[in-house]
């Protein structure tokens, strides 16, 4: 059983979900998937069935299942595997959590319901309490998306005395631009106690100056490396080298029309992994021709696709 004390730090990728054609779920790839993240891109760490990896669009059924095979792939080989079980009933997210400790994840995260919304602070922890007391042996994680959600309640609030309602509290994905509101849930963290997840990948960098712990997001996926690299300049206190691959990967992530929705984010992981990862399914919608043929001579004439032989019949898949 997964200890509460294992501190998940460093970068976790935003699993894609792969699909077939058919708007199935393949399954067939996790395993390359998994190579693909801890050998090409040095990122051990996973959150499954968040938002890159439409797990909302997932019946639950589906949900477990994609659980599972990421458990299953991932053992002795991936550092933690954290799973989203966040949905708008309270039950589903029980039942989700309960499976997630009984195959052997390393940790849960929620995002605040966000069709019937919780109106303040306690009401939304006695919604997230109920789902942690669901996997007592398991560390929590709050997935504050405010964009996504509409939930506005402010981080920094609901990390106040947070401990005391869910003793399993270990951390938080922040994937929001206010920095205030991240500075200040840094403060409260003075012991270091929680993992502080940051989760706008553009800004990492900033994020990193004010005290985040970690980093959760879709481009770690095929940016690990490079992000990779920023981490270890920063580490070093080298923030001009630092600085400059913040840009590239800014670069990477805009300048060349890379775009980073999901659906985008798939064509571009199928171009720079070889792994199909299909369309996204609806509401999204498929990457169109023009912007993965564009994208592929952008990252061929970035030498980004140098070490890996992209195959045509993937690039079907996903434009
Ligand atoms: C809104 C959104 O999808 N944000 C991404 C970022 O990684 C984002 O794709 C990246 O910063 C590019 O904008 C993550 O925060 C989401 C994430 O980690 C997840 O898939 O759960």
């Amino acid at each position: 059983m997964a200890s509460p004390k294992k501190k998940l730090h460093g970068l976790v990728a935003a699993t894609i979900t792969p699909m077939t054609e058919n708007g199935e779920i393949n399954f067939s790839v996790i395993g390359q998937y998994v190579d693909y993240l801890v050998r090409e891109q040095g990122v051990k760490n996973i959150f499954v069935n968040g938002t890159t990896g439409e797990g909302l669009s997932l019946s639950v059924s589906e949900r477990r299942q994609v659980a599972e095979e990421w458990v299953t792939q991932g053992r002795n080989k991936l550092d933690q595997v954290v799973i989203h079980v966040g949905a708008l009933s309270l039950k589903e997210s029980q039942e989700l959590a309960q499976h997630a400790a009984e195959i052997g994840a390393d940790g849960i995260a929620v995002i605040a319901p966000f069709f019937l919304k919780p109106w303040n602070k306690d009401v939304l922890i006695n919604f997230l309490k109920e789902v942690a007391a669901s996997a007592p042996a398991l560390p929590f994680y709050y997935y504050h998306i405010p964009a996504l959600t509409g939930v506005k309640i402010r981080a920094e609030e609901l990390l106040d005395g947070i401990q005391d309602k869910i003793p399993t509290f270990q951390g938080l994905k922040f994937s929001d631009t206010d920095l205030l509101d991240f500075g200040q849930c840094v403060d409260q963290n003075h012991q270091r106690q929680f993992s502080l997840l940051f989760g706008v990948d553009e800004q990492l960098l900033s994020g990193l100056v004010m005290g985040a712990t970690g980093a959760v997001g879709s481009t770690y996926n095929y940016l690990g490396k490079k992000t990779n690299e920023m981490l270890e300049a920063f580490e070093r206190k080298d923030f001009s080298s630092a600085l400059n691959y913040q840009c590239q990967i800014c670069f990477l992530i805009y300048f060349s029309c890379l775009g980073f929705g999901v659906s985008q984010t798939k064509a571009i992981m199928t171009l720079v992994s070889g792994i199909p990862m299909g369309p996204p399914r609806l509401p999204l919608q498929k990457a169109t021709r023009e912007f993965t043929d564009n994208a592929e001579a952008k990252l061929k004439s970035l030498d980004f696709l140098s070490f890996t032989g992209v195959k045509d019949g993937n690039l079907e898949a996903c434009s």
